[in-house]
């Protein structure tokens, strides 16, 4: 890394620290999924007290620089035909993120078969004067990663590779182990309410961050509706 990007890294650590990182990221094709919902969200979460922003997709990006200096974690989500690889495969979407003006671009840290290999992704993240997140499965691919210099390492892939087995609860176990090795961690996947966001904190997470819960509509408002009809069967 750079000097410039040492730098960096330090701000958004100090910057991170006991934090939460909003998610703006509607559910596709959704009446939500416009770049102007997409800005507006971002800018009521920041004023709700959030740190840092993850944004999907180049021109949302553009977009929520254009309007606010907060740091932003850059994702490309693309759905492949020959990988379940989805979150940043290409080195096109990494120079892409970073001139639209993300601060962290976060790709996905597992071991899957993959267009590009992580550590190709990881480089050109440097190249480019931005700060690295690996959205990880397990402990092994956050230690591969950490020990290869990438700065944050997200929870974010447990229970995702095997969508029929994913859990109700996040992975605190993942979060607890990667901070054991003392790795900076990023406590993301379910997070749904602010008691399971603090608990993450006293496992030892640098940060949290939250999606569904906050900015994704049809998500809570299921959540409500499930709650009432399991509640009427009861009665
Ligand atoms: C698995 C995957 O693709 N996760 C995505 C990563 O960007 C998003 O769909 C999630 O909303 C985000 O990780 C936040 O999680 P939650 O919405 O549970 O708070």
């Amino acid at each position: 890394m750079s000097n410039k990007n040492i730098e960096l890294e330090s701000f958004l650590v100090n910057h991170l620290q006991s934090s939460l990182i909003a998610s703006c990221q509607p559910l596709d094709d959704g009446p939500m999924d416009k770049v102007e919902h997409i800005v507006a969200m971002a800018l009521a979460t920041v004023a709700g007290g959030a740190k840092a922003l993850r944004i999907e997709g180049i021109e949302n990006v553009r977009a929520v620089a254009k309007v606010s200096n907060i740091p932003i974690v850059g994702i490309v989500k693309r759905d492949l035909t020959d990988t379940e690889v989805r979150i940043t495969p290409f080195i096109e979407d990494v120079i892409g993120l970073a001139e639209a003006g993300a601060t962290i671009i976060a790709f996905d840290g597992t071991d899957r078969p993959r267009p590009v290999d992580r550590l190709t992704l990881l480089n050109t993240i440097h190249e480019h004067g931005c700060i690295a997140m690996a959205d990880c499965a397990d402990l092994a691919g956050g230690k591969f990663l950490h020990d290869a210099g990438c700065t944050f390492i997200g929870s974010t892939l447990s229970g995702y590779l095997d969508l029929s087995t994913t859990p109700n609860e996040p992975d605190y176990q993942l979060v607890s182990d990667l901070v054991s090795a003392g790795i900076k961690v990023i406590a993301e996947g379910r997070y749904n309410s602010p008691e399971r966001a603090a608990k993450a904190i006293e496992l030892g997470a640098l940060c949290v961050t939250v999606g569904s819960a906050i900015t994704r509509l049809e998500h809570i408002t299921g959540w409500f509706v499930q709650s009432i009809n399991n509640a009427k069967s009861d009665i």
